[in-house]
């Protein structure tokens, strides 16, 4: 399986042009035919969250037609990372994923708000699973903040996601636990971790792309720099199920302890 992740630097508050460079980069990033395409957290807005009446997407309409026209002409699995969703009133940060027909199959809102970015007082949170199947291997898809809390990411693991793709906006100055996160993610859940980040900045931030891909073994598979970029990566998905029988961890577990 091929995956690539589309990190760039997103237009502040302003969906129209967002969609206008993103439907650029699909057209180039289609160019290395991945099976899977990924974007980062809100990537219509940025964390332009004062402005959340205006410009968040009622229902994701928007949004939904723009990627859904854009997964069937180009016949690509597109995990359009997140966006800002509004539904009666209240704005989730919502990952939507379509298959390579253009059929929305799999919506997830981030469980765990990030106080830091003020996400808490703007978002509310999701409630639901983050597990869906995409061009025949069963996977899990979180957003940003969501990798710090492992218990949430195990579940998934254990009910048998093989590959967890992340969309995040994580700042520079903390870039080294991004990637430490993710490669301890992978190594106890013995899969593949597919994240993308955003680069640029904002008013607030300075973003640190360094979207990655990371064996189950937690070998860095490919891994961008700071700057935009596309980055393109073969996943061979067997080595999970080979690495999960040569240690297996899940059935060693003592859920009679812990
Ligand atoms: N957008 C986010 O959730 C950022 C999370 C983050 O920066 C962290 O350190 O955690």
């Amino acid at each position: 399986m091929k995956v690539s992740m589309i990190q760039y630097d997103i237009v502040f508050g302003n969906p129209k042009e967002n969609y206008k460079k993103v439907e650029q980069l699909i057209k180039q990033a289609v160019d290395s035919k991945p099976d899977i395409l990924i974007l980062p957290e809100l990537w219509t807005t940025g964390y332009d969250l004062n402005r959340l009446d205006e410009i968040a997407d009622e229902d994701a309409q928007d949004t939904i037609k723009f990627i859904s026209n854009l997964a069937e002409q180009y016949t690509v699995n597109i995990i359009a990372g997140s966006i800002a969703k509004r539904m009666g009133g209240k704005v989730n940060n919502t990952m939507l994923v379509f298959n390579s027909t253009g059929k929305l199959v799999h919506e997830y809102s981030k469980a765990h708000l990030f106080r830091l970015m003020d996400e808490d007082k703007h978002l509310i949170e999701g409630n639901s699973k983050a597990l869906f199947s995409l061009a025949g291997v069963l996977s899990a898809g979180f957003i940003c903040y969501d990798i710090r809390f492992p218990e949430w990411i195990r579940k998934h693991a254990v009910e048998g996601a093989k590959i967890i793709f992340v969309s995040a906006e994580w700042p520079k100055p903390r870039i080294d636990h991004w990637k430490y996160l993710l490669i301890a993610r992978a190594i106890e859940n013995q899969c593949y971790i597919v994240a993308c980040n955003r680069s640029g900045s904002d008013p607030a931030n300075v973003f640190g792309g360094h979207s990655i891909v990371i064996d189950p073994w937690g070998h860095v598979v490919e891994e961008a720099s700071e700057n935009e970029s596309i980055v393109t990566a073969v996943l061979e998905t067997e080595l999970v199920d080979e690495v999960r029988s040569k240690i297996p961890v899940f059935e060693d577990r003592r859920i009679d302890l812990y």
